[in-house]
């Protein structure tokens, strides 16, 4: 079994971030670590506060991880700040983990932003060269790349830019365009599109954690990446297919069918 680890902030009530994160794990039948960065107290409908978890105790969790555990896959979700970036960093300078799958998240759902503003130039500077596959959706891709974007062909030009700010691979996610959902993956040389119809709901709260999580699984279980890239599209559209209808905001993207359907859950 594979070891995954996730890097991002908490979501108490259960959809998005690590949570999200380890039970995608979990379905992709891996063992999952998590490192907590933030603790959001958010839920489907809002973002009530967020708490920074000390920079020291984030560098403290990573060591406690990576001294004990090889670690065969990782995933960075939220980083709220520019401290958080640098110690995450700094650790993934000295740990050296292969694969690792940047969500650069910035605004909940909600529309609160969950990085503050001001630590994109460190994002870019100090997390972007690590990656080695960047899943921003179009506003996130927006902000890093400074261009709009508003069809498929404008996602393929900001997958250019992103691409020459490090990551080896990009793969922005059109979940905020209209139409099919298209997500455009590149690779320095070729664009790949995984398009899946758009499934009427409002309840999408963590896809975008979901569909990271899920490549990082792919990849750690030994997966090329467009096989990854593409698995994890099938896993994320099933969970939004039979999201749950819970709470009184956007419901959270539903696991447990696909771990029926991979045969995890005998009934
Ligand atoms: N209504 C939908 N129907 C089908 N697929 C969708 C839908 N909404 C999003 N997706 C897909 O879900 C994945 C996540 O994309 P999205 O753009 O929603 O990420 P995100 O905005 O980062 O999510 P998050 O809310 O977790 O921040 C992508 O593969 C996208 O194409
Ligand atoms: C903790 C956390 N990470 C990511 C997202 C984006 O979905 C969220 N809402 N909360």
């Amino acid at each position: 079994m594979k070891n995954l680890l996730t890097i991002a902030g908490s979501d108490c009530s259960g959809g998005a971030g690590i949570q999200a994160d380890l039970k995608t794990f979990a379905a992709h039948g891996t063992f999952g670590m998590s490192v907590i960065v933030s603790v959001v107290a958010e839920n489907t409908s809002r973002v009530i506060s967020i708490h920074d978890i000390p920079s020291q105790i984030v560098a403290d969790q990573i060591d406690a991880v990576f001294e004990d555990i090889a670690v065969d896959g990782i995933k960075i979700g939220m980083l709220s700040g520019a401290d958080q970036m640098r110690t995450v960093s700094e650790k993934l300078r000295f740990y050296r983990p292969s694969g690792v799958v940047l969500d650069p998240v910035m605004v909940a759902k909600g529309g609160r932003a969950l990085m503050h503003p001001e630590a994109l130039e460190t994002l870019k500077a100090e997390m972007l060269p690590q990656a080695f596959l960047l899943t921003p959706n179009i506003p996130e891709a927006e902000a890093i790349t400074g261009m709009e974007i508003h069809t498929v062909k404008d996602m393929e030009k900001a997958a250019v830019i992103l691409r020459s700010m490090g990551p080896r691979y990009v793969l922005v996610k059109g979940g905020h365009l209209t139409g099919d959902a298209v997500d455009i993956l590149y690779d320095g040389k070729d664009y790949r599109s995984f398009t899946t119809e758009r499934i009427p709901t409002k309840n999408t709260h963590g896809t975008g954690c979901t569909l990271s999580s899920a490549i990082a699984a792919n990849l750690a279980n030994g997966a090329e990446v467009p096989e990854a890239v593409s698995a994890a599209k099938e896993y994320v559209t099933t969970a939004i297919r039979h999201a749950l209808p819970i709470g009184k905001g956007h419901g959270p993207t539903n696991h447990f069918y696909n771990l029926y359907k991979s045969g995890g859950i005998l009934q």
